[in-house]
């Protein structure tokens, strides 16, 4: 099985966000991702990871007002200087709690608007922040996101996402597989994973249950043979990423219903 990571963002939803750290380390976890935690000071995220012998695997760039709708701000017309701040925030934390991988959501597209012209802004501006990235040491990621869950979003499909990263052709610009995503827009996720797990282009996955986002056990994803075709790709090329836990829970917040709901991980 591959290694996975808890995605704090959605597991646990029950407890304080830093004691989820504890809960994620007696579950077997050995890595976590966040979503922001830019309200938690990186020194105590840090703190927390350590003692509980937890690796930070990823954190996402601030997304612009999340509350107001916003999903990034890396395509984003005149938002140049504060997309710059994002990323210089992103790689300054991701840093201090040494996460090595920074999701930048690349934000929505208005329907009116030119999608190419769009996607030339994300790519001019990906370059920049992958350079300053592959001085920090970090990799970034860009995820292709269905657009059941985020309408709009630039971002959808994996052969996407993987043009743009061969068009910036940066070492520290990968894509985020989210297997949940690409089985809802996609639908053959086992082939997508033989696809573009070889390319050395995939820096990072995640998973849930499709359609609902739940355990994967749950729904139709093909979660066996999407992690089978991991690890036979991985022992080939020596891919040695992280799988991130990224779904609700079924029993939500029951207390130990993240925990109850980790079975398919013995059964995979
Ligand atoms: O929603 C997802 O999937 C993610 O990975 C988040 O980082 C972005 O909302
Ligand atoms: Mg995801």
């Amino acid at each position: 099985m591959p290694r996975f990571s808890a995605n704090l963002g959605f597991l646990y939803p029950e407890l304080p966000f830093l004691d989820r750290l504890e809960a994620a380390a007696c579950d077997g976890f050995r890595g976590i991702e966040c979503l922001f935690p830019y309200d938690v000071p990186a020194a105590q995220l840090r703190a927390r990871a350590g003692a509980n012998g937890l690796d930070v695997v990823l954190i996402n760039a601030p997304p612009g007002d999340w509350a107001a709708g916003e999903r990034g701000l890396a395509s984003l017309s005149d938002r140049e200087p504060e997309f710059r701040g994002s990323i210089t925030r992103a790689l300054a934390y991701a840093h201090e709690v040494g996460a090595p991988r920074v999701h930048v959501l690349a934000g929505l597209l208005d329907a009116r608007a030119d999608r190419a012209a769009a996607v030339e802004r994300f790519e001019v501006r990906l370059r920049w922040a992958a350079e300053q990235a592959a001085q920090a040491g970090i990799t970034l990621m860009i995820e292709p996101i269905n657009p059941h869950d985020m309408p709009g979003y630039l971002l959808q499909r994996q052969d996407e996402a993987h043009a743009i990263v061969e068009r910036v052709a940066s070492a520290s610009l990968k894509v985020q597989m989210d297997l949940y995503h690409c089985a809802r827009v996609e639908g053959d996720v086992v082939e997508q994973v033989r696809r573009w797990l070889p390319t050395g282009q995939v820096g990072h996955f995640q998973i849930a249950g499709a359609p609902d986002r739940h355990e994967p056990d749950i729904g139709t994803l093909d979660w066996r043979g999407s992690l089978a075709a991991i690890d036979q790709i991985a022992a080939a090329t020596g891919w040695d990423g992280w799988v991130g836990c990224e779904y609700r829970p079924l029993r939500g917040a029951v207390p130990g219903g993240t925990s109850r709901g980790l079975g398919w991980m013995e059964t995979g």
